[in-house]
């Protein structure tokens, strides 16, 4: 869905053998260039290349889908290594552009698959990113929003998800999700999540507020004020939680 410069869609393309048709869809026109280059370069002929905001994908073959990749926009915290710059390019605003960015396109997504599907159904979340607002936030809206259930990746490498991170608390099953870091595994940092959609019926199971978990909460009230809870460390930085010369918070 978010496919330029168009490297997984090769990879698919590879195992496909020219069988089926693959969509490699992407927003940025220029980009999509790429995509077709690499496409011809290594003689796919079974691909069709739109250039889509991901929003609208859904709305050109709802239901219609067997399996649907997004490696969506993210902050690229997990290419430091090879991208110093990054460190210094984002703040916390990028990083909520992109959180809210990847929630509407994860629905999107889902809304474009086939539950039905004999082969499928399937929808693979993937990104660059170590954050976990990047990742098991974002999965978790969508387990939230969609009737639909993590299942295992069948990579055989890489950590569980988080299913708890500082004030966060995750679905159990994130921990069938996957993370990979250069440190540990020597490849880029990077997160995937493999989901099953159950109903094509479109359904937001909503959670009684007692429900809530603190993540979830966390998440509305990032919605309500457009911020993300602070790091402890952040708060320490900013005095908050500090004790003041009479020893009061
Ligand atoms: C992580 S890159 C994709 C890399 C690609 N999957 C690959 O393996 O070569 C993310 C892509 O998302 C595209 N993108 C950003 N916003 C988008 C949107 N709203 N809809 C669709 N694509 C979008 C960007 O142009 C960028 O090419």
């Amino acid at each position: 869905m978010c496919a330029a410069p168009g490297g997984k869609t090769s990879h698919i393309a590879t195992l496909m053998k020219n069988s089926g048709v693959l969509f490699a869809n992407d927003a940025n026109l220029k980009r999509c260039t790429a995509i077709i280059g690499n496409l011809h370069r290594l003689g796919v002929n079974n691909a069709v290349v739109t250039n889509l905001s991901g929003h609208d994908f859904c709305k050109t073959h709802p239901n219609g889908f067997d399996r649907i990749l997004l490696d969506a926009p993210c902050s690229g915290t997990g290419v430091i290594w090879k991208d110093p710059s990054v460190k210094m390019s984002k703040d916390s605003q990028d990083i909520q552009r992109r959180h809210t960015l990847q929630r509407e396109l994860i629905l999107t997504a889902l809304d474009a698959l086939d539950a039905k599907s004999p082969t499928g159904g399937y929808l693979v979340y993937s990104t660059c990113s170590v954050l976990v607002e990047e990742n098991e936030a974002v999965v978790q809206y969508a387990l939230s929003k969609r009737d639909c259930k993590l299942v295992p990746t069948g990579l055989e490498i890489g950590i569980p998800g988080y299913t708890k991170f500082r004030d966060y608390r995750f679905h159990p099953s994130l921990e069938l999700t996957r993370r990979y870091y250069p440190h540990v595994h020597n490849i880029d940092g990077f997160f995937v999540a493999k989901i099953k959609k159950l109903k094509n019926a479109k359904s937001e199971p909503k959670p009684k507020p007692e429900e809530k978990t603190a993540a979830e909460q966390q998440e509305s009230n990032a919605e309500k004020t457009g911020k993300f809870p602070k790091s402890p460390k952040q708060q320490t930085k900013n005095g908050k939680g500090k004790k003041n010369k009479n020893g009061k918070k």
